[in-house]
């Protein structure tokens, strides 16, 4: 796909969710333990098909028949690694996108050491927070407080951008605002509501559904329409709600509800720099 301004746009989106969801894509899933259930629920309610298969014995077999993969490395070991890399490998080998979400990335040795490794392994996309992001970038001192983020997204867009340019990944990094990356073109997405980082594992949720967008679009247009239908849906489901407790089930409604005039509403692309 040629990039262009005119693919980052609601209408673009929307497109792209309907395709999604007219191919239902069976979206492999070595996710954390925090993550399954509702990663499950969420592309299930957006449109997808989901499996958490992560066993060194089958992650690859299982690959073989997956449109897209997500590796999460948020509860890692020795095995769980192991079956990541033999499932990242087999989709290289197919040339079927998989996306990374660097969990924690900074937080330890071990985690950051995994990370590095697998955004050496062409992944379509990297999805994280700014934290994550910055860490993975090599910044020095960078790390979040664990799973969560200690830094604004806005703070993390040149360590996508380097990160983007050395891996060949299109970046995205979540916060308040959202950001997605080539390494040349910043792409900002607005929405989503300030219970969801309240709410665990909403990210982890957001990466498995770009790797659902991914199995119809390209890594770009992929992460910036599977962002803002998420945004979209996210404000949405904070409506009314009294706290972060009844905020997943909501996301899933919101998700399995939204359509063209709903994004249009609830979340705004706009393109930064080109
Ligand atoms: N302050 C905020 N206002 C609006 N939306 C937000 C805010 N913070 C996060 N979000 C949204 O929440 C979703 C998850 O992003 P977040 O950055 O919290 O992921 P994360 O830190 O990886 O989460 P986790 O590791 O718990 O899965 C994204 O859609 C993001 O846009
Ligand atoms: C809380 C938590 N700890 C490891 S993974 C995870 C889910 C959010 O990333
Ligand atoms: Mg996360």
């Amino acid at each position: 796909m040629t990039v262009t301004t005119d693919n980052f746009s609601i209408e673009a989106a929307a497109a792209a969710l309907a395709d999604m969801r007219a191919t239902r894509p069976l979206v492999q899933n070595i996710t954390n333990f925090v993550a399954m259930t509702i990663s499950a629920n969420v592309l299930l309610a957006v449109g997808a098909s989901p499996a958490m298969v992560h066993a060194p014995d089958e992650s690859a077999d299982f690959a073989a028949i997956s449109s897209s993969l997500v590796i999460n490395i948020g509860t890692l070991s020795e095995s769980w690694v192991d079956g990541m890399r033999r499932a990242i490998l087999q989709m290289n080998e197919d040339g079927k996108p998989w996306v990374l979400d660097p969990v924690g990335c900074g937080a330890t040795p071990y985690r950051t050491a995994v990370a590095a490794e697998f955004a050496r392994l062409s992944p379509a996309i990297i999805r994280g927070n700014g934290s994550e992001i910055m860490s993975l970038a090599g910044a020095s001192g960078a790390g979040g407080k664990g799973a969560d983020s200690t830094a604004r997204s806005e703070d993390a867009v040149e360590a996508a951008k380097a990160l983007a340019r050395e891996t060949g990944a299109v970046v995205a990094i979540t916060g308040a605002t959202d950001f997605v990356t080539d390494g040349t073109i910043v792409v900002a997405i607005e929405g989503g509501d300030a219970l969801m980082p309240l709410s665990t594992a909403l990210g982890c949720a957001l990466s498995a559904t770009v790797a659902a967008f991914a199995a119809v679009r390209a890594p770009f247009e992929a992460a910036v329409s599977a962002l803002a239908v998420y945004a979209a849906a996210g404000a949405v489901a904070a409506t009314d709600l009294k706290g972060p407790g009844h905020l997943p089930a909501a996301l899933c409604d919101a998700l399995y509800a939204i359509d063209g005039a709903t994004l249009a509403a609830n979340a705004s692309i706009r393109v930064e720099a080109a």
